[in-house]
């Protein structure tokens, strides 16, 4: 059964939506052909049954004028379905459209459209209604887009709140980070999650605009009589309502219930729209602590800004002196902002899998995201990092599309937050081939099943067909490796991709990621903690501490001749390499918050070998044996100590 089939299924279900639907069906019959409904004019008048109740003639009744008030009440539907109809398209359209805007592109566009949305929110509803009716007497159109105009301010706020939350999602970085422009992002992975709120808010705002219109032809500001109108049939009954009170019933009830069918189906529309993702399964999955949110950082000093020497000439991706400086909010201890990584250097070779190793904060992956072009919180990158002979630090938007997802792809730590749970995988993935490679329907079909084969999903048909919540850790994380591999990329930056997997699994993604460098000639930046990884996977291996590299070698080098006291904690604490008998060693203390790196080398409060030296100036990393670079005043004594 199609989606939308299985929805209809589900929420016809409901004895009450089934009601609402029914009544709504009715109202809309009668707004479009009420000439099936009564066989009756709506203006001719039987004055001797004027003020009647309901008969065998007349099943509802007459008003004043002996008008039948059922054929009244059928052809006065559609000008007021017509009225809700505008009224409702003028508040979505406007509503979702300045909310989408100023959610997801903050700043400017957020601080004038909420001046906007305040602005709309403060004018008296009624007063401005009241003058565009003596303006344009009689005209439920211009009356009802004034209306929605003002109702939009509500939908203006719930959405621009929605789409803040849904931006800072990682599944919204994953599609930035897979080359998506801003409205494919909006299109694709924003407004489907918002549909459910979007559907409440339109409900209640053909609710609202109902009950207004009927109370403007209750004012007398209507279609001008004998044109039937729901509003008018009302002010009719009031004139009467102490000798005849049945007349008010029937447009009274009509009123009343077509306002409780649209809040009752769009209550229901919204949970049928949001069951099929959002799952008791999904909402347990929680993204890790401290890997997405807002660090607070302290003073920073200033950071040592080396000029980039020149790329290595047979590097795929050769980064020079790279620096990434987040800025400060004004009421911060540092307002002008915080360097977190200063001056990376590394190069990758094609075909080469790179590990940048390092303990938890020492910047691995803001150097990543830089790469990428997306450090966090908008964060300011300097240096240089050539790919493929394109700087892309100094890259244009334009020349971002080419490479972003489709030169470059990128797998994240946790891939269920990475994927967005509202699109079957298969449909993803197909977007993704179809943007990279202007494939056709059909053979982004095909490669999808495919990509899925490659990457070692037995059933890949049946995997393509599932939402994330229905993939197990280890499957979830192969279709993210097919989510990066889609645009058929030179280089692959995988940013812990086996964290979050039990031992057996992570075994399988690596051994997967080693073969397909391999069969692909696929350059890998490889981010993780765990020099087990690096000595099983990586050609080279690039440490860093406190936001800078402070050893890059061949990993063969790194684990038999380490030269940075630090590398040797790293290499000592290694729990892959104990010996079992003992306490595992550690390094004393921890790694310095960004703001708080010392002046000389920043390992030095911790280095067992620190002398006066190290601490007096920033320590550069020594090129002259490019092979094996290191940051260390003492790496020869540190190797000869230690
Ligand atoms: N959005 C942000 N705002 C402020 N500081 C941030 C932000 N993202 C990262 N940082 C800071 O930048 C530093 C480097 O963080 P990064 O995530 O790159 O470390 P990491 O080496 O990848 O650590 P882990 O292994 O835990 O992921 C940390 O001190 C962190 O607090």
């Amino acid at each position: 059964m199609s989606r939308p089939a299985a929805l209809a299924t589900r929420l016809l279900r409901r004895p009450l939506v089934l009601l609402a639907v029914l009544w709504l069906l009715l109202v809309l019959a009668c707004a479009l052909h009420p000439e099936l409904v009564t066989g009756r004019d709506p203006v001719e008048q039987d004055l001797p049954a004027a003020l009647g109740g309901p008969s065998a003639a007349h099943p509802l009744g007459t008003d004043r004028l002996g008008q039948d008030l059922l054929s009244r009440l059928a052809y006065g539907a559609a000008g007021t379905l017509w009225g809700v109809l505008v009224a409702v398209l003028t508040a979505t359209v406007v509503g979702v459209g300045l909310g989408l805007l100023a959610g997801y592109l903050g700043g400017l566009v957020d601080a004038l459209v909420g001046r906007l949305a305040d602005l709309l929110f403060s004018l008296p509803a009624i007063v401005i209604l009241l003058v565009v009716v003596a303006v344009f007497p009689g005209d439920v159109t211009i009356a009802m887009l004034t209306f929605g105009l003002l109702l939009s301010s509500g939908l203006i706020r719930v959405v621009r709140a929605a789409t803040r939350s849904t931006r800072e999602e990682l599944f919204i970085a994953a599609a930035r980070l897979a080359g998506l422009s801003a409205p494919q992002i909006l299109r694709r992975h924003v407004l489907p999650r918002l549909r459910g709120l979007v559907i409440v808010q339109a409900s209640l705002v053909a609710a609202v605009a109902l009950v207004m219109q009927a109370s403007l032809a209750f004012l007398g500001f209507g279609p001008p009589p004998p044109e039937p109108s729901w509003g008018g049939m009302i002010d009719e009954a009031r004139m009467v309502i102490v000798r005849h009170p049945w007349a008010l019933v029937p447009p009274g009830l009509a009123v009343a219930l077509t306002v409780l069918s649209f809040v009752l189906l769009g209550d229901a529309a919204r949970d049928g729209t949001t069951a099929a993702w959002s799952t008791t399964k999904l909402a347990r999955r929680r993204r890790r602590p401290g890997r997405t949110g807002r660090h607070r950082v302290g003073v920073t000093p200033a950071a040592p800004t080396a000029v980039p020497a020149s790329p290595a000439p047979d590097a795929l991706l050769s980064v020079r002196g790279l620096s990434v400086r987040l800025p400060g909010r004004p009421d911060a201890a540092t307002p002008d902002g915080t360097t977190v990584v200063s001056d990376v250097d590394l190069d990758i070779a094609p075909g080469e899998i790179v590990g940048l190793v390092g303990e938890s904060g020492c910047g691995k992956t803001v150097t990543a995201l830089s790469v990428l072009g997306l450090p966090p919180g908008d964060g300011r990158v300097t240096g240089s990092c050539h790919f493929a002979g394109l700087d892309l630090v100094r890259a244009t938007d334009r020349q971002w599309r080419t490479v972003r997802g489709r030169r470059i792809g990128y797998v994240a730590q946790d891939p269920m937050v990475s994927l967005d749970p509202t699109l079957r995988v298969g449909v993803q993935l197909a977007e993704a081939v179809r943007r990279h490679t202007g494939a056709g329907r059909r053979a982004a079909r095909e490669r999808v099943v495919a990509l899925l084969r490659d990457v070692g999903l037995p059933e890949p048909d049946s995997t393509a067909r599932r939402y994330p919540h229905q993939l197990s850790g280890g499957m979830a994380q192969r279709v993210a490796i097919a989510f990066a591999l889609a645009g058929d990329p030179e280089l692959l930056i995988a940013d812990e991709p086996t964290t979050a997997l039990d031992v057996t699994r992570q075994a399988e993604i690596l051994a997967l990621l080693a073969r397909t460098s391999r069969e692909r000639r696929l350059a890998v930046l490889l981010v993780t903690h765990d020099l087990g990884v690096v000595a099983a996977l990586c050609d080279r291996a690039v440490v860093m501490y406190a936001g800078q590299v402070v050893e890059s070698c061949p990993v063969t080098e790194l684990f038999a001749r380490p030269r940075h006291p630090y590398t040797r904690g790293l290499l000592a604490a290694d729990p892959h390499r104990a010996s079992g008998a003992g306490r595992l060693p550690t390094i004393a203390g921890t790694v310095p918050a960004p703001g708080n790196w010392p002046t000389g080398c920043r390992f030095a409060p911790r280095c067992p070998l620190a002398v006066e030296p190290c601490r007096r100036a920033p320590v550069p990393l020594d090129g002259t044996a490019p092979a094996h670079a290191v940051r260390c005043v003492r790496p020869d004594e540190s190797r000869v100590a230690a």
